[in-house]
């Protein structure tokens, strides 16, 4: 059983957006392509590189678990995986999908419960490129809501909510991306 809303949007401000430009611009990323989805190679196109400085990561766990409180979700969350910074310039996308899954399971045997996507740039800065949520019932059309939120926004939604990124057409879309997980449920 869940209880409240399956979503939640969060302005970040101040000295925490600060540490986020200052790590994605100086930081030298390893820009990979991305390897999920092998057995489908077109679901997803757009180049990750993953930050794991632990002092950058706890900003991400702090405020994802006061998420879960605020949300009255209180799923028991013990960890956060590397923070992913994507990439999607013109034809970048991601479809359908959830992020948690039967064959999903991490390190230690935990689940991933709850997903955080953080626009890091303006959303004047791409065409396209807007973030659809599944969150209405089958004969509500369409079921998904859409964001295309400013810098420094973030939604966060329960990891099983299909989800996608629509095809950026101009421009650069940039994100980052955290996945809070936990014992699997029971
Ligand atoms: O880039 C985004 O906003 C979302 C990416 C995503 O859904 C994922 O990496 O699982
Ligand atoms: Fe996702």
């Amino acid at each position: 059983m869940k209880y409240g809303d399956r979503c939640r949007v969060i302005e970040l401000k101040g000295d925490f957006l600060r540490k986020i430009d200052n790590t994605t611009s100086n930081m030298d990323l390893q820009i990979e392509k991305s390897l999920v989805n092998e057995g489908d190679p077109n679901i997803r196109i757009s180049k990750q590189a993953w930050i794991k400085e632990a002092s950058f990561c706890k900003l991400f766990f702090d405020i994802g678990q006061k998420v879960n409180e605020l949300c009255k979700w209180n799923f028991d969350i013990k960890g956060i995986e590397p923070i992913q910074y994507g990439i999607y310039s013109d034809g970048g996308k991601y479809d359908w999908h959830v992020d948690q899954g039967a064959k999903m399971f991490l390190k230690g045997g935990s689940v991933r419960k709850i997903s955080m996507t953080l626009f890091i740039n303006n959303p004047d800065e791409y065409e396209g490129g807007e973030f659809d949520l599944e969150l209405f019932p089958p004969e509500k059309e369409p079921r998904y809501e859409t964001f295309k939120l400013k810098k420094g926004s973030a939604i966060f939604f329960q990891s099983d909510v299909w989800h996608r990124v629509r095809p950026v057409s101009s421009g650069v879309r940039k994100s980052l991306v955290a996945w809070y997980s936990g014992p699997p449920f029971r």
